[in-house]
């Protein structure tokens, strides 16, 4: 079985979605044969576009800032254009998250950029795959996993007056779990089967 690659590349400004990022992280991790590298788009090592252009999936995070990813992650994708003009992102897998003080937020317009830059490098976008909870259902608690609703991507709230340590809430750190999980377990399939079919004999 060979190892697949899952990068979770993210910025966050004060910390809490630091804490989705680790969540996407440690879900991904959980899926056998996978590698997880976590980058800090504002902390880069020497090896950070090569570890980007070499991985099978990246899972873009930022918070909300004025209505769109923050200013840090968007220089992060302006930057991705040189990979872009090698097509080096090409096929592989892309999934988001995001995380701001409004229960909305305006959250979808920052995972809807996530989708457009994995478009226009070619790549395909992994939905969260989660059906809404909380107030979906007269049943619902702000326990549900995906309890503020997305379906492009994992979404969390966190008070402005709340630390990073109590904030983004468990439920929403359990919904980035989950999409780090469901991100690890695609790409394995699809590169298993794209194994199956290059190993397979050819018909006659
Ligand atoms: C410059 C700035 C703009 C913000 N804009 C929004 C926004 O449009 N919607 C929202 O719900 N929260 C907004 N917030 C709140 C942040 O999204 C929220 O505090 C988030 O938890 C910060 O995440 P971080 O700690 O990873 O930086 C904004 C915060 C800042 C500093």
């Amino acid at each position: 079985m060979s190892i697949v690659t899952v990068a979770v590349v993210f910025h966050s400004g004060y910390g809490h979605t630091a804490r989705q990022a680790e969540s996407v992280a440690r879900g991904a991790s959980s899926v056998p044969n996978v590698r997880v590298h976590l980058l800090d788009v504002t902390d880069r090592g020497a090896d950070f576009w090569t570890i980007l252009d070499s991985a099978d999936a990246l899972v873009f995070g930022a918070p909300t800032y004025m209505g769109s990813a923050s200013a840090e992650f968007r220089r992060f994708a302006e930057e991705s254009a040189t990979a872009w003009s090698s097509q080096a992102w090409r096929d592989k897998y892309a999934a988001g998250f995001t995380n701001s003080a409004g229960v909305n937020g305006d959250k979808l317009s920052t995972l809807q950029s996530f989708v457009v830059l994995a478009a226009q490098h070619g790549m395909h976008w992994v939905s969260l795959g989660l059906p809404p909870g909380w107030l979906y259902s007269a049943n619902g608690s702000a326990e549900d996993l995906n309890r503020l609703g997305g379906f492009l991507g994992a979404m969390a709230q966190s008070p402005s007056d709340a630390p990073p340590a109590v904030s983004p809430s468990d439920s929403d750190l359990r919904t980035a779990e989950h999409l780090g999980r469901r991100v690890a377990s695609t790409v394995s399939t699809a590169r298993g089967r794209e194994h199956a079919v290059a190993g397979a004999p050819a018909e006659a």
